[in-house]
């Protein structure tokens, strides 16, 4: 089975329209508003009405006002959720919609013990640790660091560009990659080739 691909940071209908054309299976929207990538839930909403069938939307907060999440949730039944602060299991299953936790590959950080935490995810995204920076960093970490028995879907993230996503997809093997700033020309906007190469590329492992 190949790789699938989420590409965060959307904040355009045009690339979007150019991400689904570069194969991408997920599109994330940040809705968090420190982020230069930051999208408003209408903006957001306006753009997954126009996304076709098999391509998941998912909506990113960090430590969000539930009133935020709320209208976001309200624009579309097809949002998948990401979080990506310090939510409870319990805040991420609140809104009952499917979700995916991000965690922050801090070292020392028990991995197996926060995916058990987290066991009603559908999935867990594995991001760099930066402090103070809650994700968008462009840094890689550590990839032996991931313990091999994982049993749920990963999502491997944090400094994915062209240049290093075979090589992540042939030592991780993650269920998906997420990119954001590699495939942008500057931030929030993204580069057609480099979505096209880097959609191609995870997948072709
Ligand atoms: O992208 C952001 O600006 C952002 C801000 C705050 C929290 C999360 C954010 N992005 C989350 C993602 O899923 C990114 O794709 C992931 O962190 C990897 O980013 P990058 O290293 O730039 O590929």
């Amino acid at each position: 089975m190949s790789c699938r691909v989420k590409i965060c940071g959307i904040t355009n209908v045009e690339d979007a329209r150019l991400a689904v054309l570069a194969d991408a299976d997920a599109l994330g929207f940040v809705f968090y508003s420190n982020s230069p990538r930051y999208i408003t839930p209408d903006a957001a909403n306006e753009i997954v009405a126009k996304l076709p069938p098999f391509v998941t939307p998912v909506a990113l907060f960090v430590d969000a006002d539930p009133e935020e999440v709320l209208k976001v949730m309200m624009g579309s039944r097809r949002w998948v959720f990401q979080f990506h602060g310090n939510e409870s299991r319990h805040d991420c299953e609140r809104y009952g919609v499917p979700y995916y936790k991000a965690l922050r590959m801090k070292p020392g950080l028990n991995v197996e013990d926060e995916v058990a935490s987290y066991h009603s995810a559908s999935a867990i995204l594995l991001d760099a640790y930066k402090p103070g920076v809650p994700g968008g960093t462009g840094e890689t970490f550590d990839w032996q660091a991931i313990p091999d028995n994982l049993d749920i879907p990963i999502i491997l993230a944090g400094g994915l560009t062209v240049g290093n996503v075979a090589q992540a997809v042939t030592s991780v093997r993650p269920y998906a990659v997420d990119v954001s700033g590699g495939v942008e020309y500057q931030k929030g906007k993204k580069a057609p080739t480099k979505m096209n190469d880097f959609v191609r590329l995870a997948k072709s492992v």
